[in-house]
């Protein structure tokens, strides 16, 4: 793990752990602006399921890593940034995350299963979702690791609860 920086508050992981729900429920709490990259791209560019499937993933990738470096470069210490679950596949999304409070929202398959099962609208769990995500868990985890500050465990917790452990370790304050 990379020694704690005192950037943003940036979260990790992998897809339906709850980067989203948890960064914006965090941002509330402490009354800090929250970006959502995944939300920005759909803002800018429209739904993510059209762009895979009009022009690919790659394509989708290098319009990330765009989004993601506007956001992270210069970003005030009290912000939280939610990212997608492939940003950090990106070399630089991983340079700029050197000078963040990384969060990796750590799932298993039993935590995320239903709402892998129940929204079907992310291109990559088309087909089979649960051996899609078992598949990128394995590939990826290596490299959330590596990144994060923070390791949460989601499973078993509440969004409130996640919430209140990470304004805890982090020391968070109202702004
Ligand atoms: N700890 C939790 N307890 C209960 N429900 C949760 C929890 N975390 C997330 N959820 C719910 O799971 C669903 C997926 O969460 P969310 O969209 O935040 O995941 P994500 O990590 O942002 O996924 P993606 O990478 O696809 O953007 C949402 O309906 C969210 O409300
Ligand atoms: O894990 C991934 O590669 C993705 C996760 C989502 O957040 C979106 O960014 C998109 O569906 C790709
Ligand atoms: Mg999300």
């Amino acid at each position: 793990m990379a020694a704690p920086g005192a950037g943003p508050v940036v979260f990790i992981g992998l897809m339906a752990t709850g980067k989203s729900a948890v960064g914006a429920s965090l941002a509330a709490r402490l009354g800090w602006p929250f970006v959502d990259t995944d939300q920005l791209i759909v803002a800018r560019h429209g739904r993510i399921s059209t762009i895979f499937s009009q022009q690919g993933e790659q394509a989708f990738r290098t319009l990330e890593a765009r989004v993601v470096a506007e956001v992270l470069t210069d970003a005030p210490e009290h912000q939280v940034v939610s990212l997608g679950g492939g940003a950090v596949l990106d070399e630089g999304t991983r340079t700029l995350l050197a000078g963040a409070r990384v969060v990796f929202l750590d799932a298993d398959l039993a935590t995320v299963r239903r709402r892998i099962t129940r929204d079907r609208s992310r291109p990559l769990l088309a087909g089979d979702p649960v051996e899609a995500w078992l598949r990128m868990d394995r590939e990826r985890r290596p490299v959330y690791e590596l990144l994060a500050d923070c390791v949460l465990d989601t499973r078993g917790r509440t969004i409130d609860q996640l919430v209140a452990e990470l304004i805890q370790q982090f020391q968070l304050t109202q702004s």
